[in-house]
């Protein structure tokens, strides 16, 4: 098992950084390129472990994808010519993966059988499975398909309605890529507002689809055409060196190119209200997304109550948020967050587990946390559980810790993060 050692941070951190794309939009970058006719560009796709899962997973299909740095070339020839993949398809560390080819392996004439690694294989799938059975797909697998590894024996679906009941754009995404594949049309009723990368990368692709409020319609039997697409950078990963500028003393962060979806700056929003001294500057578009560049500075912060709708849309940035809650002036609620503890890692119990080692004043509650501050964190040996977002949100708290602290399992960062050491050096120079 990798280790890490790292020392707390004596002279602020200073500069500005670009953090890598997207990792949601670079998984369906992959999906619509391969899916599609014709040759589509990618540019600043996250080449974290995560998104080459999928990248593999169309490579088995019999997609040929290039790959120079973070450039993709993808030669789509069609769904019609997607071929049967002779082995078992692995989905390594990425529920992204999962869910989102689940709808597509449900809804095409193939047999196919995929696996997942031991936090993976842990995480639910019946929350795509049940609907995609609603809709004629044949899934198998133990505990009534609940969990990878699965079987699909892919074949025509038909459009059915759905009433979602979970906030999850990635069963979302599964179904609406389902729906695209199936016969007739399919409806969508969203739960609650959820990351709407999918909907706005469709019309992109040439894929017809309807919005209304909470409903999207889409209708079957599409045939996505190729598109070149640019990534922004991804404001989950951006969150890190956010927090880590606002608690380090005498710092001055600027993240460029950062991806400002209204469905994912849930994380801005907190900051400001907590009081973060936090500008963004620069607004434009990158592609259809919006992106600005962000810059924090240390300061107090003040501690609020994170709960309801907010959260799906700072879902990734609770545990970086829960670490700016242990500087902050009172007392931080943070609440409807159970989803977390089906992630990677049960999220509520790791950070409450890593935060108290380190001195916090933390409790876990079924649905999220509750935390006391400010409080002087010490150093310790802690463990990212095999997370990136564990393990990054340990690294930014030893910035901050009187004493050194050890990370074990550190390289579970390169996930959706591979360059995060370098870009943790660059700023402490
Ligand atoms: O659709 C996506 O790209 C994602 C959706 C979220 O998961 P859920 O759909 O399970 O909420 C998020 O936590 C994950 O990192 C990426
Ligand atoms: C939950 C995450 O990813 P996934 O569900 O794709 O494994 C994440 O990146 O924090």
């Amino acid at each position: 098992m990798t280790t890490i050692e790292l020392q707390p941070a004596t002279k602020g951190l200073h500069g500005t950084l670009q953090v890598p794309g997207d990792k949601s939009i670079s998984h369906r970058a992959v999906i619509f390129s391969a899916l599609a006719e014709g040759t589509s560009h990618v540019y600043n796709f996250l080449t974290g472990e995560d998104c080459l899962r999928t990248v593999e997973a169309f490579r088995k299909l019999g997609v040929r994808i290039d790959q120079e740095a973070d450039k993709l070339t993808i030669y789509g020839q069609g769904i019609k010519h997607l071929v049967e993949p002779a082995a078992p398809i692995y989905f390594g560390n990425s529920g992204t993966t999962a869910r989102l080819m689940s709808g597509i392996l449900a809804a095409l004439p193939l047999f196919t059988v995929a696996y997942g690694d031991e936090s993976l294989a842990k995480r639910p799938m019946d929350r795509v499975v049940v609907p995609l059975e609603k809709m004629g797909a044949h899934i198998y697998g133990r505990e009534e398909a609940a969990r990878l590894p699965l079987a699909f024996k892919g074949n025509k679906l038909t459009g059915v309605t759905i009433e979602m009941n979970v906030k999850s754009a990635q069963v979302k995404s599964a179904l609406l890529l389902a729906g695209m594949l199936a016969e007739g049309e399919t409806k969508v009723y969203e739960k609650g507002v959820t990351r709407n990368h999918t909907e706005m990368l469709m019309p992109q692709y040439g894929i017809t689809i309807h919005k209304n409020r909470n409903v999207i319609t889409i209708p079957g039997n599409q045939q996505p055409v190729a598109s070149n697409l640019h990534i922004p950078g991804d404001i989950s990963s951006a969150a890190f060196f956010l927090v880590a500028g606002l608690l380090t003393e005498n710092s001055e962060l600027t993240i460029k190119n950062v991806g400002l979806n209204p469905t994912r700056d849930g994380i801005i929003t907190v900051l400001q209200k907590m009081g973060a001294k936090l500008a963004v500057t620069n607004r434009t578009y990158v592609g259809h997304e919006p992106v600005g560049d962000v810059t924090v500075e240390s300061g107090p912060l003040k501690a609020m109550t994170i709960e309801g709708d907010i959260i799906a849309n700072l879902i990734d940035e609770i545990p970086i948020l829960a670490l700016a809650a242990t500087q902050a002036e009172g007392t931080t609620v943070i609440k409807d967050a159970k989803e977390l503890r089906v992630k990677e890692t049960d999220r509520i119990a790791a950070v409450a587990n890593n935060l108290t080692a380190m001195g916090a004043n933390i409790e876990p509650t079924e649905d999220g946390l509750v935390i006391h501050g400010p409080t002087r964190l010490t150093g310790a040996v802690v463990h990212s559980y095999g997370d990136h977002r564990i393990g990054m949100m340990s690294a930014v708290a030893s910035l901050i810790t009187d004493s050194d602290v050890t990370i074990k399992d550190k390289n579970c960062i390169n996930i959706s993060y591979p360059n995060f050491f370098e870009h943790l050096t660059h700023i402490m120079k």
